[in-house]
This record gives structure tokens, sequence and C-alpha cells, in this order.
């Protein structure tokens, strides 16, 4: 699935970046643990979706999705240590994030935000059961935000956003016209494949 990017037209001349960096601000988050825990769509520890908003009354809110059914999973075993790299984990296919304020929804009903400023869809992460923490990037992007930091989630974005020649330091208008025009196209490619040969030519030489 390509990337797409759905945004406020209040937020055109913003760049992903400073955009990301005023909601964590809002977000403020005091922290999970068992306060603010958030939830699955279905209820339990699994769904299409997980949603959270900042502690402390915060409106600033997340809506992380995936387009496969019952696509996402947490694992919580009582039974280990809460801090074991195999205890507390996010695992699935992590499809959409939606960034903005007031969550609404859940128990057993699809969540929504009042005021959705941001959707990014075709993140296309994908992390097996038994993953763990650690080299997960379907857990370090969702469990970054709940902690309030998005280093994880820019990476992602930086990383699919390379093949269109722009990245989270581009405004949304800029990254929405790259996206729109597709990837780099395969004649650059052949190019770089032209030079590295050249260069195995004066290496030989
Ligand atoms: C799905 C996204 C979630 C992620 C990425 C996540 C991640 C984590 C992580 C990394 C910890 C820290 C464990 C440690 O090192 O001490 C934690 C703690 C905890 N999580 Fe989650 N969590 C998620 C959702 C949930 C949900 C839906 C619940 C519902 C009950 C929950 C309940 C808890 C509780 C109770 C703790 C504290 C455990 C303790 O201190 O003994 N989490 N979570």
């Amino acid at each position: 699935m390509s990337l797409s990017v759905s945004y406020d037209a209040a937020y055109a001349s913003y760049t992903v970046d400073d955009y990301l960096a005023s909601w964590a601000a809002g977000f403020a988050t005091a922290g999970h643990g068992y306060s603010n825990t958030g939830g699955f769509n279905k209820g339990g520890f699994n769904g299409e979706q997980y949603a959270t908003h900042g502690a402390n009354g915060s409106d600033y809110a997340f809506i992380a999705g995936s387009t496969t059914t019952n696509g996402l999973h947490y694992v919580f075993s009582p039974s280990q240590p809460a801090s074991s790299n195999l205890n507390h984990y996010l695992w699935g296919e992590l499809d959409t994030l939606s960034l903005g304020y007031q969550l609404g929804g859940g128990n057993g009903g699809e969540f929504t935000l009042a005021d959705d400023v941001v959707t990014f869809i075709g993140l296309d992460l994908d992390a097996a059961l038994g993953a763990g923490r650690t080299g997960n990037d379907v857990h370090q992007t969702i469990y970054g935000l709940m902690q309030g930091n998005t280093s994880a989630l820019e990476g992602v974005l930086d990383n699919l956003l390379a093949g269109y020649g722009v990245s989270t330091d581009d405004t949304f208008d800029a990254i929405s016209a790259a996206l729109a025009s597709g990837p780099l196209s395969v004649a650059s490619a052949d190019v770089v494949g032209v030079q590295a040969l050249a260069e195995d030519f004066a290496l030989a030489a």
C-alpha cells in the first residue's frame, strides 16, 4: 500500500515535524501504567484500533489503526515481570495513524477524533507475536506516542517519504504534492545503477 496523508487545511503550511512537536507538547502525558491505559475498539487486548489521549485531562489524542480485521494486539501477561521485553508490547499490522483532539467512541465501537488534524495511511508496519518490544517498530512507534515522543513515528515517516523525495521537515502541502506525483521515477533509479557501474570501472582501472 502506498502512503497517503490527509490533513486539516489550517495546517497546510506546517511541517510535519512542527505539527508533531506541537501535538507532543499538548499531549503532555504523565505516562501510561494503570491510570491511562487507552484501549482497543473491541475492548480487551485486540482489535482494529488502539487509541488513547494524554493524561491529566489532555484532549490531545491519537488513533492507531489496522486495515486487517483484528490486526492489532497487546500482550499483557501478569505472570511475567512488567519490565520484561516480552510483556506489555503491541504487535500486528499497523497501517493508519490519526492525530488530533477529543477522542470519542471505543467501548466496543469505532474510535473517533472530533478534530482529526492528520491521518497517515499506508504505514505498512508489521510485527509478529513474540516480537517483544526491542526492534519492534509497531510497538516503538505507538509506545513512543503514548509517552508524547514522536521520534519513532518521524523515523517511520521519513523512511517512507524518502521514496518521494520529501521528509517530515517539509510542509503538509509539499508532502501531499510529492505523494500525488508518485514515487521517484524508475529512470532515476537507472541513473544510480549506471553511476555504480562507472565507479566499478574506475576502481578496476
Ligand atoms: C496497545 C498499546 C500499548 C502499549 C504499546 C503498552 C506498553 C506498555 C509498556 C512498555 C509498559 C511498561 C512496562 C514496564 O516496563 O514497566 C506498560 C505498562 C502497563 N500497561 Fe500497557 N501498553 C499498551 C496498552 C495497554 C492497555 C490497553 C492496557 C489495559 C489494561 C495496558 C495496561 C498496562 C498496565 C496496567 C501497565 C503497568 C504494569 C505494571 O506497572 O505492573 N496497556 N504498557
